[in-house]
């Protein structure tokens, strides 16, 4: 089997890495390519062990499944650039806010899937959400839901709500770094010390979301002894309204995910 990822960023290079991790696709060329960052694929190539082309119809030709995973604002040229050499492949879109309509308002009708997975997929822990078009084959469903469970976990979803998976899961992990920077500047004092405390703090809160069969609410109320330090803590995050905000955020990242995919639609009539 042949896969080509059109782009070579940070979500190339992430399913490029989970992928050569996994089992189940030792035996799958793997190609990339991009606009013109020629440093970048040979760096690919040789860390990942997979070959790169600018030549577009050699790469699509034999190619079984193609996965785009361009910035938005490159989609139309990139789509644009492929639509000549897509006969049938399957296409995997991973962009944010880019509907199967759009991309087939270009290709034609074609078998379209779309996921949105997130940068953890590098160490095979991306959240997965996942969308078929109506022409997809059995077949290609599986061998999507198979490249992304060797990334991490896969959930199905309506297309309507790949907009709310964007900004919960897709942008999630910057969230949680974000905070870690956030712990570090607060723990300085201990230096370098601090980043153990800290990824096993956050270890052991994502393995007791997992396995404890508690809620997040009884959780948290088991740490939080009364008059104690945590409930000094929650006191300080309630003052500053940080649930507010962290809402806030998630709502904002999805409407931002619904416009960009209004603005592209709208652009083409869709
Ligand atoms: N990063 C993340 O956490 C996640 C990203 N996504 C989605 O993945 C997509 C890619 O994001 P990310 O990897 O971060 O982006 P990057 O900016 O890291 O990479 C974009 C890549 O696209 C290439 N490119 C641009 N135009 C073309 C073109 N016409 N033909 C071929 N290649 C082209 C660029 O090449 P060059 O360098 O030569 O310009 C570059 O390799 C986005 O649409 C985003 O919504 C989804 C989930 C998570
Ligand atoms: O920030 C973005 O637009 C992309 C989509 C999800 C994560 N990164």
């Amino acid at each position: 089997m042949k896969i080509v990822f059109i782009g070579a960023g940070s979500m190339a290079e992430a399913m490029i890495k989970g992928m050569k991790n996994a089992k189940a696709f030792q035996q799958t060329e793997l190609w990339v390519t991009n606009k013109n960052d020629k440093e970048r694929l040979d760096l690919l190539t040789e860390t990942y062990d997979i070959n790169s082309s600018y030549d577009t119809r050699s790469l699509l030709k034999d190619a079984d499944i193609v996965i785009l995973a361009v910035k938005p604002k490159d989609a139309s040229d990139a789509l644009h650039t492929i639509q000549p050499y897509m006969k049938g492949q399957l296409l995997i879109s991973v962009l944010a806010g880019l509907s199967t309509g759009y991309i087939e308002s270009i290709i034609g009708p074609s078998p379209i899937a779309r996921a949105m997975p997130n940068t953890s997929a590098m160490i095979g822990q991306s959240a997965t959400g996942l969308t078929f078009n109506e022409h997809i084959l059995d077949t290609q469903r599986e061998m999507t839901v198979s490249i992304f469970s060797a990334i991490g976990s896969v959930t199905q979803v309506e297309e309507t709500r790949l907009d709310l998976v964007t900004g919960l899961s897709g942008s999630g992990p910057a969230y949680i770094y974000y905070i870690v920077e956030a712990m570090e500047e607060a723990a300085a004092e201990l230096g370098e010390d601090a980043m153990p405390f800290i990824v096993q703090t956050l270890k052991g809160a994502a393995q007791m979301l997992e396995t404890s069969g508690r809620t997040p609410r009884e959780l948290r109320k088991a740490i939080t002894s009364e008059g104690g330090t945590t409930e000094a803590g929650i006191a300080q995050l309630e003052y500053h309204h940080v649930k507010e905000a962290f809402t806030a955020c998630i709502k904002e990242a999805t409407d931002h995910s619904g416009r960009l995919r209004r603005q592209f639609e709208q652009a083409h009539n869709i």
